[in-house]
């Protein structure tokens, strides 16, 4: 058994045409499935788009592997445990806003895929569309264990804890405040050395793309070259190993006579990478009013009408706040998007209590909300001098369609069943 798993390296650039080998030579030159591949490894075409999709939306890769993908044996059904799927019709859908602690760090032995929750969705798996939302607790990483999402890209935000995601691709190493984004398909192995949390958007849609950038000009929010793909790594080891995936909704196993992680090169743009939020360029008024939180999208999955996103991936980072005569955090308002929130780090400009890292809220299609009463009081009083927000990170997944929740997100212990009188105690506005 060899395992080559070079400390981990980065390629720079938002969708590029990566090629990258673990061992020179072990990419063929000039052509994508010689007669023979370079050391007898086998090529492998990897899509994540169709192939006839405009080449400015296509994506692929080419992988060659130690032994083909395909030499597994019939998969079966894996322990589904709290992982669901859309459409989602475990309860019905509820107006309501809602909140909750975070998860439980576990207290027996549980890894990643062990640890997935499923809080929530849109739309349909099968149709490739919408997206599932969940959270993970973990406290130990997965041996001979590896993962795929056949239903969707999966965009996870780490909360707590190193977390290391070996996959068939490279290798990625994410600490809270970076955010990892796993292709559709790609296999991978989460890695961790103490309890770990945090959130996944599994996106069925469209793969997420950096936003149009509009006046705003050729630079700014998310810049191309600070996400980050992992050069080539490889396992070449010869025991058993699990494949567990996510198919139609449901949790499959076989078990692979070796490790599927043997991609000893790939090239092409269909990749995973990691993106550091430390890199956004937050941009904000300098002048007066909040404007619409938009201009904080990291990554957006379309949909087919303009401009009305699948999913868009928003974050709260640290940021001047310098608006004149202006109510500056978050206003109340009721929106046709849906919005599923959660914080990494510190506090939440809306909320001065109650919504905790690693907890989130959901605040769905045409649901009033906003500050909490404390957040106004204190907002409404402030000096309007230049504050700056700082060790703080929240984000939001925001969803064109209502976000319908799973009956363990309804029913939880962890759910705040008082979330409402966040908003009971506002004075009358006083007419004269
Ligand atoms: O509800 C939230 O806290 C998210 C949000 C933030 C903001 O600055 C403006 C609108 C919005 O929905
Ligand atoms: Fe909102």
């Amino acid at each position: 058994m060899t395992t080559r798993t070079n400390a981990p390296q980065y390629l720079s650039g938002f969708g590029n045409h990566f090629a990258t080998e673990a061992v020179p030579g072990a990419l063929p030159e000039g052509r994508n499935s010689p007669q023979r591949a370079p050391m007898g490894l086998y090529a492998e075409q990897l899509s994540g788009t169709a192939f006839t999709a405009p080449r400015s939306e296509n994506r692929r890769s080419w992988l060659y592997r130690l032994r083909p993908s395909a030499q597994h044996p019939a998969y079966r059904p894996f322990a589904q445990g709290l992982v669901r799927s859309g459409p989602f019709h475990d309860a019905p859908p509820s107006p309501n806003r809602m909140r909750w602690d975070p998860l439980p760090v576990p207290t027996s032995p549980t890894d990643w895929v062990e640890g997935l929750v499923t809080y929530g969705g849109t739309g349909d798996a099968e149709a490739l569309s919408g997206v599932g939302i969940h959270l993970y607790a973990a406290n130990r990483s997965m041996v001979d264990r590896v993962f795929y999402c056949a239903d969707g890209e999966l965009l996870i935000v780490p909360q707590a804890g190193d977390q290391t995601f070996v996959t068939e691709m490279g290798r990625i190493e994410a600490k809270p405040g970076e955010i990892v984004v796993i292709p559709r398909g790609v296999r991978f192995r989460v890695e961790c050395s103490g309890p770990i949390r945090g959130y996944v958007c599994e996106n069925y849609g469209a793969v997420f793309r950096l936003p149009d950038l509009g006046p705003i000009g050729s630079n700014g929010l998310a810049n191309p070259r600070d996400f980050q793909t992992p050069v080539a790594a490889f396992e070449d080891v010869d025991r058993p190993t699990e494949c567990v995936q996510k198919y139609g909704g449901r949790l499959w196993t076989t078990t692979f006579p070796h490790s599927p992680l043997d991609v000893v090169g790939w090239h092409g743009n269909y990749s995973p990478y990691k993106y550091d939020t430390a890199r956004f360029n937050t941009i904000g008024t300098v002048s007066f009013d909040h404007p619409d939180p938009s201009i904080f999208t990291v990554l957006t999955s379309p949909s087919d009408t303009p401009g009305t996103a699948n999913c868009d991936f928003v974050i709260f980072p640290p940021r001047w706040m310098v608006g004149e005569d202006t109510f500056r955090p978050p206003w109340f308002h009721r929106n046709v998007m849906s919005e599923f929130m959660g914080l990494v780090t510190g506090e939440y400009d809306a909320k001065e209590g109650g919504f905790a890292p690693g907890g989130a809220s959901l605040h769905n299609c045409m649901s009033g909300h906003g500050p909490d009463q404390a957040s106004y009081d204190k907002a409404i009083a402030a000096e309007l001098k230049p504050v700056k927000i700082e060790n703080t990170l929240a984000f939001m997944f925001e969803t064109r369609a209502p976000i319908r929740t799973t009956e363990w997100a309804q029913t939880s212990p962890t759910m705040q069943l008082d979330y409402d009188d966040v908003w009971t105690g506002f004075e009358k506005g006083q007419v004269t």
